[in-house]
């Protein structure tokens, strides 16, 4: 026997030999697959007198490509002088067309070798000529919103003609021109973007005979790697590639499916069989990974898919330790609970395993805060994967930026940072002129800005910008103010002019209506909407007007100040009606409300505004998440789950007592990237960057519904399927241990209470004779049992918890309560259980034993204690009444706006009462029950 088929399976040692004809290599997690596509390379060449350069394979990443490459050269031993083509498919493309891409001119027109490859930015600069050539408004169309559409149709291989005819609306119309354009542009520029590499090679390929047919004598056998997530072009460049020989053997793994919004589809491996009847399918079955216990929990997850060819995943490591469970009461005791434990798996695997690796997993880059800040409590370090640190991402970087320069206007880096982001108008040429000004009169660029609106410098537009811009921080200061009613009132009182105040209370007033968006709108009357920002979960987002309104509002009023004062008020969300009363002047009113000031029940206008309102005022007054919003691609998206977690940051610092000064200097802290080290043993990543890798032991996180599965999928199949498959993948790194945890409360978006969570169906799916519950401390009453179970159980097709298997747990784990946040565990208790009496827990004479100060679970309830934090459990309490309307937990009802739902909670009572809805379509709501017309079904 070969050397080559020596300690392969017969399945691999099937997929190394079977080198002529359609070959369907079905690998499944951890099956061996890069092993055998290696040594079937190095098979063609040393048993099959294939020559090197005849064999093309092409991978998905370049690091693939050269992992793979040095494994052939390995194998092979360094000696051969061709070596065959390892290659990505843009890189492949890249010198098929720098070779043959004249073939492709008609006469004398048509792309050159030297052809140009543009990236992001020149592709925004010809978007943004386009528009305005068009006389679009780059504010109404982003040129990244609408490059994301072209890059879309080339994926789908759709021509901007076709993409005019199957347009809908006026604004598809519209990309459909700027695609034109844009077409035509990048070509008298002698320019492709990475789409058109692939583009253009199939089209060569397609309308030249003689090129391909070279192509397909050159290249015998052609390997695809990851085919699973291969796009249109790109399966039609497999297609041509593979020639009449159809030597082609492509590998992949349908479970493994994750990239369908870059264009992948699905449907290349599940009907590759149907494009080459002669194929010869193999399946990888052993798993060399995992134990049986993790990769059954995997299996039996994925086998709830649909669009599978389905494969039966089989391991020889018998039994293993079962799938670790954490219920946590919080965000913030999940990340300290997962701390601990990687504290714990670093000092036992210390001395036996050569080098303990483990990764911490999550669905969007937002998780990883709270994780960060547990294991920078304990000391451990850490890397991250795919992504800048939580404070280092551009848009965090961003907020905390105008957060600086509300601290201090004469942060002139922070200015320039954020002056024109997002967009408003203030270009390159306005910030040369105000850095020169700034520079010659040794002003800041803040005074600068000043004095060119006041001399009126700068032409109108410039002007009216900047005014707005300064209006912005200005307004966002006044929030700030130790006690916002003084000033309001010492801004206003030189003025003294009560014509111009009671003109500016209206425009106030006018403001009050705008500043939270239609959300709300169909269940909240006017009066009261000021008030709805923080009991409106806000998933679907509506920030209502940015800047460019508020702008138009303070600009009507005649005097800057008084604007910048009202506006302020108005835009405290949680102003109550008392902005409608009838004080007659602002002095008044503002007077009024500090007379009144004896320790507030709830919040009132005057009151300076907290650390996450600031953060929510300036996401929306700025613009930047509207502008977000309308970018819509996944990044997007995952960058305003960045700004919301952002606000959680503050809301907890709210709770520890932090002013913005604090606060800010915490994150500067935070993202300090010199604590992080190479030899970090821990990796923190999301699930779509740990395909392909292992680890000894992995944390899941954030199994919750909305979270994971994304709320995006919950009433999409085929993107639920998506999701499934990532958990899927995510389970199948673990290689001896899999802990997989949840936060029964999780903050949304800065809110002062943590909103309740379910638990993700994909829990539900594992059998539950797999899993073993850590000590989750119990559930409160209302979220446990079978009303939880009977309250969700019908709102999807897959089952919820019923029982307590992810509700609470069993028997001894009972006791042992992970209760850090505790204000005994700093005390007393805290000594009793370090003397190891009866009935103490395990856990904790584990970290007395072991811990440092300042590093165990125990020390740390002392560290939050000694901090003044407060217990943040959730304050609600179990809610049976059920009002006129007769709803109570696990009604199905029926919303005109939202649809059909399920009441999750009820709160309060009388006019006061608010009721909870999951919908179906909608996510979940938080409505006042009078107004929010449910029907009950
Ligand atoms: N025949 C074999 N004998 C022993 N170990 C093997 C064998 N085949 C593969 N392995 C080991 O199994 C592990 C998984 O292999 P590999 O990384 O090639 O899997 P994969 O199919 O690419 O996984 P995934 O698709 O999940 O990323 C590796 O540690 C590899 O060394």
């Amino acid at each position: 026997m070969s050397r080559l088929l020596e300690n392969m399976n017969p399945q691999q040692q099937e997929g190394i030999r079977s080198v002529d004809g359609p070959v369907l290599l079905l690998a499944g997690a951890g099956s061996g697959k890069t092993r055998v596509i290696t040594h079937r390379i190095a098979y063609l060449i040393q048993e099959r007198g294939v020559p090197a350069d005849a064999i093309l394979a092409v991978t998905f990443t370049n690091k693939a490509a050269k992992e793979m490459a040095e494994r052939v050269d390995k194998i092979l031993g360094h000696g051969s002088l061709t070596k065959p083509m390892l290659a990505t498919f843009h890189s492949f493309c890249v010198r098929v067309l720098r070779r043959d891409i004249e073939a492709l001119r008609v006469g004398a027109v048509g792309l050159t070798k030297t052809f140009a490859i543009y990236d992001e930015t020149d592709q925004q600069a010809v978007v943004k000529q386009a528009l305005k050539r068009l006389a679009i408004d780059d504010k109404s169309l982003k040129p990244r919103v609408a490059l994301g559409r072209i890059s879309w149709a080339k994926n789908h291989m759709i021509d901007p003609q076709e993409y005019f005819l199957a347009s809908t609306n006026p604004m598809e119309e519209k990309i459909a021109h700027i695609f034109e354009i844009y077409k035509k542009e990048l070509f008298k520029a002698n320019a492709l973007d990475f789409d058109d590499l692939l583009l253009e090679t199939v089209r060569l390929l397609k309308s030249s005979g003689e090129t391909r047919e070279r192509y397909n004598r050159r290249y015998k056998y052609l390997l695809i790697d990851e085919y699973q997530d291969t796009n249109r072009p790109q399966y039609e460049l497999m297609k041509l590639l593979a020639g009449p020989d159809a030597n082609v053997c492509v590998v992949g793994d349908e479970d493994q499916s994750i990239y369908s919004w870059r264009g992948a589809d699905i449907k290349n491996i599940l009907e590759f069989e149907k494009d080459f009847p002669e194929t010869k399918t193999i399946r990888l079955e052993q798993n060399y990974r995992s134990t049986q216990v993790i990769l059954e929990g995997a299996g039996a997850v994925v086998a709830q898919n649909t669009q599978r060819k389905g494969k039966n995943l089989f391991t020889t490591r018998e039994g293993g330790s079962l799938i670790g469970y954490y219920e946590a009461p919080d965000g913030e005791n999940e990340a300290l609970f997962i701390a601990d434990r990687v504290q714990r798996y670093l000092r036992e695997a210390g001395g036996q395993v050569d080098l303990p690796r483990c990764a911490v997993l999550y669905r969007t880059n937002s998780q990883s805060r709270l994780v960060e800040e547990a294991l920078r409590r304990y000391q451990i370090q850490y890397h991250m994967v795919g992504g800048f640190s939580f404070y280092d991402r551009a848009e965090v970087k961003d907020i905390l930026s105008y957060m600086k320069l509300v601290q201090n206007v004469h942060d002139s880096v922070a200015l320039a940072r954020v002056v024109n982001s997002p967009p408003r108008g203030i270009g390159k040429t306005t910030m040369e002129t105000l850095e020169r000004m700034a520079l010659s009169s040794g002003m800041s660029t803040w005074d600068a800005i000043g004095h060119t609106i006041e001399d009126k410098l700068l032409p109108a537009r410039a002007l009216q910008s900047l005014s707005g811009f300064r209006r912005l921080i200005e307004d966002a200061r006044a929030m700030l103010g130790p006690d916002f009613a003084e000033k309001l009132a010492s801004d206003l009182a030189p003025a003294n002019d009560a014509s111009l105040l009671s003109e500016t209370v209206e425009d106030a007033e006018a403001d009050v209506s705008f500043g939270f968006g239609e959300e709300n709108s169909g269940f909240e009357p006017e009066d009261t909407r000021a008030n709805s920002f923080d009991t409106s979960f806000n998933f679907g987002f509506d920030f209502g007007p940015s800047e460019e309104i508020s702008t138009i509002a303070a600009e009507n009023s005649s005097d800057s100040n008084a604007a910048h004062g009202i506006d302020s008020a108005s835009f405290n969300p949680f102003a109550p009606v008392v902005l409608k009363r009838s004080a007659s002047t602002t002095v008044e009113r503002a007077a009024e409300i500090k007379m009144a000031d004896e320790k507030p029940a709830f919040r009132k206008p005057g009151d300076a505004a907290t650390l996450p309102e600031l953060i929510k005022f300036l996401n929306d007054r700025s613009g930047y998440i509207r502008a977000l919003e309308e970018e819509a691609t996944p990044e997007s998206f995952s960058r305003i789950e960045n700004l919301k977690e952002l606000a959680n940051a503050a809301q907890d610092a709210q709770e520890r007592g932090e002013t913005l000064h604090e606060f800010l200097d915490h994150a500067a802290l935070v993202s300090d990237a010199d604590s992080y080290s190479e030899e970090a043993r821990v990796t923190l990543m999301t699930l779509h960057a740990a395909k392909g890798l292992e680890f000894p032991l992995v944390f899941l996180t954030g199994m919750e519904e909305g979270l994971f599965p994304h709320s995006r999928t919950l009433t999409d199949p085929t993107g639920l399927e998506e999701e499934r498959r990532l958990c899927y993948v995510g389970m199948t790194r673990a290689m001896d241990t899999l802990i997989m945890t949840r936060a029964r409360y999780r903050r949304r978006y800065g809110s002062d209470m943590p909103e309740a969570s379910i638990a993700s169906r994909f829990l539900e799916e594992i059998p539950s004779k797999l899993v073993e519950d850590l000590g989750s401390p119990p559930a409160r009453p209302q979220f446990s049992g079978s009303d939880y179970g009977s309250a969700y159980g019908g709102a999807y097709a897959t089952p919820y918890p019923k029982a307590n298997k992810f509700g609470r747990p069993n028997g001894e784990e009972n006791e042992r309560h992970y209760s850090y946040e505790d204000e005994d565990q700093s005390g007393e208790r805290a000594r009793t259980q370090a003397s190891g009496l009866p009935g103490v827990n395990n856990r904790a004479r584990y970290s007395d034993r072991t811990a440092a100060p300042g590093q165990s679970m125990d020390n740390i309830a002392s560290f939050f204690a000694a901090r003044g934090k407060k217990i943040s459990r959730p304050k609600l309490e179990v809610q049976e009444q059920t009002g006129k309307t007769g709803l109570k937990q696990g009604s199905r009802v029926r919303h005109p706006k939202y649809g059909e739902g399920i009441v999750f909670r009820r709160e309060g009572d009388g006019d006061d009462a608010k009721i909870t809805v999951q919908f179906q379509q909608h996510g979940v709501k938080k409505l006042v029950e009078k107004f929010a017309q449910l029907e009950r079904l």
